[in-house]
């Protein structure tokens, strides 16, 4: 992620107390991603991820970090919080709701095989079961709402045929989501943000999930589109690879069996979760904020892909 905000080990020394890590060691800013800043650091007992929050407030936090309390005592592979003396899991740095979470193990595939596709799909299986008795509740808040109120925002850097397929999408999903169909699909915590940058691996062992930042209540299918959306498609044409989809919707539907309302939304639901992201890539990229490191991504790599699952099938959710 970029680093938003400075910190230094100095910065440290005094807050660092009232966290069971001894003192402060080391500290390294992370470079990769663009919603919060983010630094590798070493304390006395041992490696973790220090995160400071630019865009979400105290109020939001408990949703996250309790969900991945709650994941993570239920053998869900994701980053442990850790509580300060208070038992506080979120605390404010330089003014900043910041919290500190264990490292994971292992590096991110960003080259994936079925084989990597069918751990990830079993894993998100289990995040969903594993987050059915999560007592918080939040929205998704990159969800319907959001895409509502932010087309318009970007709908004049558009070109003519961009802001109408925008447009389109966004009365076809809204159509969709207020159907006796989507009224049927099974709700839950969902991470909605599981991209190959947000999962370790240690060889072709899933070591962990991370990044919640972006979770909500939402539909499960919805997580899983976002999933196979980033798993398993060529790269250059948004192209699905359907060895690497059914690796994923298999093994996930051998933990948790996909319903009928699934089976009869995925097509749309791979739409939604394209818009979704080409959208919030838009609002990125035409209202940056400032940063000392920052990689923007690019908004038509997502156009493509929505295009695309428009235009190909996917293969069906219980092939
Ligand atoms: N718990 C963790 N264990 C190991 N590495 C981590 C952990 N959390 C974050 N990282 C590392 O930090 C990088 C950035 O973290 P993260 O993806 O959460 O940032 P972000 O700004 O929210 O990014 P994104 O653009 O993906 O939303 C990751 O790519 C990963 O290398
Ligand atoms: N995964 C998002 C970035 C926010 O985590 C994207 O690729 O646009």
């Amino acid at each position: 992620m970029a680093v938003f905000t400075s910190v230094t080990l100095d910065d440290l020394s005094q807050w660092i107390k009232q966290f069971p890590l001894g003192k402060a060691l080391a500290l390294k800013g992370i470079a990769s991603g663009i919603e919060n800043s983010n630094f590798f650091l070493t304390t006395e007992r041992g490696e973790f991820v220090l995160t400071i929050f630019e865009n979400l407030d105290f109020a939001q936090l408990p949703f996250y970090v309790q969900l991945m309390r709650h994941l993570a005592e239920r053998g869900v592979p994701v980053p442990a919080p850790v509580p300060n003396d208070r038992g506080e899991l979120v605390v404010a740095l330089h003014g900043k709701p910041a919290t500190i979470v264990s490292k994971l193990d292992g590096s991110s595939q960003m080259d994936p095989q079925p084989v990597h596709c069918a751990e990830v799909g079993a894993t998100l299986a289990k995040m969903h079961l594993a987050g059915q008795d999560f007592a918080l509740r939040q929205p998704n808040l990159r969800g319907l709402d959001w895409w509502i109120e932010t087309v318009p925002k970007v709908l004049p850097f558009l070109d003519a045929d961009k802001a109408a397929l925008l447009q389109s999408e966004l009365a076809f999903q809204r159509a969709f989501a207020g159907g006796p169909v989507y009224a049927e699909l099974a709700h839950g915590p969902v991470h909605a943000d599981l991209f190959r940058n947000n999962v370790m691996f240690v060889g072709e062992r899933l070591s962990g999930c991370f990044d919640f930042y972006f979770a909500g209540w939402d539909s499960w299918l919805f997580d899983i589109a976002v999933t196979a959306n980033d798993w398993c498609i060529d790269l250059d044409s948004g192209r699905l690879d359907h060895d690497r989809v059914l690796a994923l919707t298999r093994a996930y539907h051998a933990v948790r069996p996909f319903t009928d309302a699934e089976a009869q939304s995925w097509q749309t639901m791979l739409r939604a979760a394209a818009l979704r992201f080409w959208l919030s890539r838009l609002y990125d990229l035409h209202r940056p904020r400032e940063a000392e490191m920052l990689t923007p991504h690019d908004p038509t790599h997502f156009e493509r892909v929505l295009r695309e699952r428009i235009a190909v099938p996917a293969p069906d959710l219980t092939a």
